[in-house]
C-alpha cells in the first residue's frame, strides 16, 4: 500500500477534480438515501389512510432527513391520497434524476482525473526510458519494458479512477444509509446488518481466489501471445525447417494451459454471484421477518413503511459491499504495479551527465589513454590497456577477430558505457566532462545492428538531422550508394519500410542506415561493420564516394573485409581488447605471419574473413 504514496503528487496536482469528485459522490448518495424515506412515508400514508377513518393522518417523521421532513410537510397539504402518492412519487423520480446527474459529474471528475494521471505517468515512464542507458536495456526484455508502460500504468489507473470511486462511494453509502437506518430503528438496523460483514469477508476471500486465477490466466495468455508472435515473425525459419507441426504442438500445450485456467476461473465466478445474492436475500429476509414481527406486536414503532424503507436500504448497500473484494484486489494490483514503477523510476543512469558543461564543437581528435573496460553484466574484459591517438581528419580502420573489442570502442566513444580506467579525450576534453547528448549529437554513427523505423525512407534518413531538406536526404542517399534503388521504388523516398511497407534487403537497410548517419555532417564518423551485407564491388564504390565526403573528417571504420582498407591512413588490428598490429597496409603486410597479412592473402584468394584464419 505504501507504494501508492507515490501517487500523492498527482492527487495534489488534480486536487480540484478529486475534491469535486468526492463531493459529487456524496451528493449523489445523499439523494439516493432520501428516496427510501419517502417510500416509507408513502407506504405509511396509504396504510393509515386505509385503516384510519377520517382525515386524521399520522405524519410520523422520526428519522427523516431535514429535507424529507420539509417535503413531507408540503406533500401532506394535498388533500387526496392519490395526489399525495403522485407528488411523492414525482419527488422520488426527481431524486433519482439528481442522483444520476451527480453520478455523471462524479465520473466526469474522478475518471477524467485518472486519465490525466495515466497520461502523466506514461510520459514519466517514457522519459525515464529515454534517460536510461544501455545496461538497463540489456537487462530487461522488450516484453517487460512494454508491460511497464502499458499494463502497470493501466493497473494504477484502475486504482486512481474506479477504485477511488468505489471506495468513496462505499464509505458515503454506508455512513449515510446506516445513519438514517439507526435514526429509523436501531434494533432492525442491527439485525439487517449482521449478514453484511460475513458477505464482505466471503467476497474478499473469493475475490483473492479470482485474483490469483486471473493472474495465472494472464501469464498463460502472455505465453500464448509470445508463442503466436514468434511463430509469425519466424515463419520463414519455421517453414524452411519444416517445423510447423512442432510449433503447433507447442502452441496447443500453451493453449491447453490457458483453457484450464480460464475454466477454473469460470467455476469460481459461477459460485461467486449466486453467493452474493444468497446473502443479500438473507438480509432482506431478516428485514421482513424481524420487522414483520415487531410490526405485528407493535414493538419499537416499526411500521409497514419502515420495513419497505429497510428493504430499499439493504439493496442500496448490496453493490458497494459486494464491490469491496473487487476494490481490494484493484488496490492490491495497483500497489504491486506502482511498486514496479517506483523501482523503475528510481533507477539512476550509470552514465553521469554533465548537463551544465560548456559545449565544445568537436574537431575530430581522439585519444584513448590506457583504457580498460569490462562489461558489468557479463564480466567480459573487452578492452585492456587500450591506447590509441587519432589525429583530426585521420581515417582509421579497425579489424580483428570477432569478439576482439571493436564495437566496444564505438560504444565507449558514444558513452553508451564509461571506461573503468584510463580516459578518452576528444578535442582536449575528457568525454566524461561533456554533456552526453551534445557529444552524441556530434558523432555520425552507423551501428552494427541496423534498425529502421516503420516509416518512409525519407523520414528514416532525416532521423539523423531533423529538419533536413529533401535535397539533403537525396545527397546522403547518394553517398551511401542507395539512391538508385530508392528511385526504383514505386513511391521513391515516400516508400514505407518495415512491417507495413516494403521489405528491404540487408544491404539496402545498411545503406539507408549509413545515409541516416551521413546526413548529420559530423566531424567524427564511425561505421561499425556497416557494409557487411553489400558485395565487395558496391562496397568499393561507396568507399570511393565516401573518400570525398570524409575529407577533413575523422573516420573510424570497423570492418572484417580488409581488401577495402587500402586507402586508410592507419589500420588497427585488435586481439582480445589490445592492439595487436597497427600501421599502414604496406607496413602490416610486411609483418611475417601477421594477422593482417594472412587475412589479406586469404581474402584475396576469396577464402573468407578472419574467422577462418
Ligand atoms: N553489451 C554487452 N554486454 C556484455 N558483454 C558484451 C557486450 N557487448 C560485447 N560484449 C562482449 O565483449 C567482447 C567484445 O565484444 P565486441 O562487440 O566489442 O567485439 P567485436 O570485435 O566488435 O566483435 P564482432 O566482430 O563480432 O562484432 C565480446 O566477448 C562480447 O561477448
Amino acid at each position: 500500500m505504501k507504494h501508492l504514496g507515490a501517487l500523492g503528487k498527482y492527487f495534489w496536482k488534480y486536487r480540484v477534480r478529486l475534491g469535486a469528485g468526492i463531493l459529487f459522490v456524496a451528493l449523489s448518495n445523499y439523494f439516493n438515501v432520501l428516496s427510501p424515506q419517502l417510500m416509507r412515508f408513502i407506504v405509511n400514508y396509504v396504510d393509515q389512510s386505509l385503516t384510519l377513518t377520517g382525515s386524521s393522518h399520522l405524519t410520523e417523521t422520526r428519522g427523516y432527513d431535514v429535507l424529507v421532513k420539509k417535503m413531507v410537510e408540503w406533500i401532506t397539504q394535498f388533500g387526496s391520497i392519490a395526489q399525495v402518492v403522485l407528488v411523492a412519487s414525482i419527488i422520488i423520480l426527481i431524486m433519482a434524476l439528481l442522483r444520476g446527474f451527480f453520478m455523471f459529474l462524479m465520473r466526469q471528475t474522478i475518471i477524467v482525473m485518472s486519465r490525466h494521471i495515466e497520461y502523466d505517468q506514461k510520459n514519466e515512464v517514457y522519459t525515464q526510458y529515454q534517460r536510461l542507458d544501455s545496461l538497463f536495456f540489456k537487462n530487461h526484455t522488450t516484453g517487460d519494458l512494454m508491460n511497464r508502460i502499458a499494463e502497470d500504468v493501466s493497473r494504477v489507473r484502475i486504482f486512481t479512477g474506479p477504485a477511488i470511486m468505489y471506495i468513496v462511494n462505499l464509505v458515503t453509502v454506508i455512513v449515510l444509509s446506516v445513519f438514517f437506518m439507526v435514526q429509523s430503528s436501531l434494533e432492525l438496523t442491527i439485525y439487517v446488518l449482521i449478514p453484511l460483514p460475513v458477505l464482505a469477508v466471503i467476497i474478499y476471500i473469493v475475490n483473492s481466489n479470482i485474483h490469483k486465477k486471473s493472474e495465472r490466466i494472464q501469464a498463460a495468455l502472455s505465453d500464448l501471445t509470445t508463442n503466436a508472435q514468434e511463430s509469425y515473425s519466424g515463419i520463414r525459419v519455421i517453414k524452411s525447417f519444416v517445423q510447423e507441426n512442432a510449433m503447433f504442438r507447442f502452441f496447443a500445450i500453451n493453449s491447453e494451459q490457458y483453457r484450464k485456467n480460464a475454466i477454473a476461473l469460470a467455476r469460481v465466478e459461477a459460485i461467486y454471484f449466486p453467493s452474493i445474492q444468497l446473502l443479500i436475500g438473507i438480509s432482506t429476509l431478516f428485514t421482513i421477518m424481524i420487522g414483520g414481527l415487531y410490526y405485528i406486536h407493535h414493538e419499537h414503532n416499526i411500521t409497514l413503511g419502515t420495513i419497505v424503507e429497510f428493504i430499499v436500504y439493504v439493496n442500496m448497500l448490496t453493490f458497494p459491499v459486494s464491490a469491496i473484494g473487487l476494490t481490494a484486489s484493484m488496490v492490491q494490483r495497483a500497489a504491486a504495479s506502482q511498486k514496479r514503477l517506483n523501482e523503475f523510476l528510481d533507477i539512476v543512469p550509470e552514465i553521469k551527465n554533465e548537463t551544465g558543461a560548456t559545449p565544445v564543437a568537436l574537431d575530430g581528435t581522439i585519444a584513448f589513454n590506457d583504457v580498460n573496460f569490462t562489461y558489468p553484466d557479463t564480466g567480459i574484459r573487452a578492452l585492456q590497456q587500450f591506447d590509441l591517438k587519432i589525429k583530426k581528419g585521420e581515417k582509421i580502420a579497425i579489424t580483428g577477430k570477432t569478439g576482439s573489442g571493436k564495437t566496444t570502442i564505438a560504444q565507449l566513444l558514444l558513452r553508451m558505457y564509461d571506461a573503468n580506467d584510463g580516459s578518452i579525450v576528444m578535442h582536449d576534453r575528457n568525454i566524461r566532462d561533456m554533456d552526453v547528448f551534445a557529444l552524441r549529437e556530434q558523432i555520425s554513427y552507423v551501428p552494427q545492428d541496423v534498425f529502421l523505423f516503420s516509416d518512409t525512407v525519407e523520414n528514416n534518413i532525416r532521423f539523423g538531422k531533423p529538419g533536413a531538406t529533401r535535397e539533403e536526404v537525396v545527397a546522403a542517399a547518394e553517398i551511401a550508394g542507395v539512391a538508385g534503388e530508392i528511385n526504383g521504388f514505386e513511391k521513391g523516398y515516400d516508400t514505407l519500410i518495415g512491417e507495413r511497407g516494403v521489405t528491404l534487403s540487408g544491404g539496402q537497410k545498411q545503406r539507408i542506415s549509413i545515409a541516416r548517419a551521413l546526413i548529420k555532417e559530423s566531424a567524427l564518423v564511425i561505421f561499425d561493420d556497416s557494409l557487411s551485407a553489400v558485395d565487395a564491388k558496391t562496397e568499393k564504390e561507396i568507399m570511393g564516394r565516401l573518400n570525398a565526403y570524409l575529407s577533413g573528417k575523422t573516420a573510424i571504420i570497423i570492418t572484417h573485409r580488409v581488401f577495402s582498407l587500402l586507402s586508410f591512413d592507419r589500420i588497427i588490428v585488435l586481439d582480445e581488447g589490445r592492439i595487436a598490429e597497427q600501421g599502414s597496409h604496406e607496413a602490416l603486410m610486411k609483418i611475417p605471419d601477421g594477422f593482417y597479412a594472412r587475412l589479406y592473402q586469404r581474402q584475396q584468394m576469396g577464402l573468407g574473413t578472419e574467422e577462418t584464419v
